[in-house]
């Protein structure tokens, strides 16, 4: 477990982390929208950053072994004319832990061994994620801290990265991963932190999340044009389309519903849930 108190970071007299008080366990899933201050608490925790005056990261490691951190930022590109197998080889080198069985474990499973002899700048995003991902395994690390793992990928190479990393979990201690995709947090992890303006909205469990928005969820087959009316009720989640005029809309409110007919409660899911906490739909 990873505890964080009392973390602040003010950069240039703006409060970019704002007292974090945080228990991560498991993998944790860090979810907030653009500019919330996931990457920068990421970057403390993996100690490439240091938090304000008073900000404590305490790694509560339940083994003897070292503290290992393996870490994966959101813009790696690095060495673009080196191989695959040349960076792996020379960041395992720096790390002073070159191993060249678990270079070829890591590569084999992250499938790279048709890209091993191949330059980083050659590789597609989802290939360079999958060789960023690898290098944060080279120390052997007993907490993987991974910000953003699918950023830019499309949905079968994210799908693969998730049950990499799912693979991964059994054997580290912690994973905290950032997202700001809903699927890649309600797939992978067990423990969920939402943050906005770096502020925490929300700590705790899928299920947990999903019943503080309980009864604020609702579900109606309309005409495409009423889409718009929709709107100023509540929050649209989700819109399946039916047929040319008619959708199915998924939506939250804290207005009372009357019209049971049309607008059916349903479960909000974590979609729902996770717009009901940005919108302070819910109590934290
Ligand atoms: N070195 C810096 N100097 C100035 N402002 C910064 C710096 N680093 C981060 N910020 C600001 O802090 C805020 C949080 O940035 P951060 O990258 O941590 O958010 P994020 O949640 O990871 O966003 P995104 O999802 O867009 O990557 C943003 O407003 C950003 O502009």
């Amino acid at each position: 477990m990873i505890t964080i108190k009392n973390l602040s970071k003010t950069i240039r007299g703006n409060k970019i982390i704002d007292n974090l008080n945080l228990k991560l366990k498991g993998i944790t899933g860090i979810i907030g929208p653009n500019g919330a201050g996931k990457s920068t608490l990421m970057k403390i925790i993996a100690s490439v950053e240091k938090g304000d005056k008073g900000s404590e990261i305490i790694f509560n490691n339940t083994s003897n072994e070292p503290i290992r951190i393996g870490y994966l930022p959101q813009n790696f590109s690095i060495y673009p004319n080196l191989t695959v197998y040349e960076v792996l080889k020379l960041l395992a080198t720096l790390k002073g832990n070159f191993d060249s069985a678990h270079i070829e474990y890591l590569i084999e499973l992250f499938n790279l061994a048709n890209y091993k002899n191949k330059k980083m700048k050659e590789l597609s995003g989802g290939t360079h994620r999958r060789v960023g991902i690898a290098q944060a395994l080279l120390n052997k690390p007993n907490y993987l801290i991974i910000d953003e793992p699918t950023a830019g990928l499309d949905i079968i190479e994210c799908i693969k990265l998730r049950n990499i990393l799912l693979t991964i979990s059994e054997k580290v201690e912690d994973i905290i991963i950032s997202s700001h995709l809903p699927e890649d947090i309600e797939y992978i992890c067990n423990h969920i932190v939402v943050i906005e303006k770096g502020q925490k909205r929300f700590e705790g469990s899928l299920s947990e999340m999903i019943q503080r928005s309980e009864n604020l969820s609702y579900e109606a087959t309309i005409e495409l044009n009423d889409l718009q009316k929709l709107n100023v009720i509540g929050e649209i989640v989700k819109i399946d389309k039916i047929s040319d005029k008619l959708v199915k809309v998924k939506f939250i409110t804290r207005k009372p519903i009357a019209d049971h007919q049309l607008y059916k409660p349903v479960q909000p899911g974590f979609l729902g849930s996770y717009v009901s906490l940005l919108k302070g739909e819910v109590v934290p």
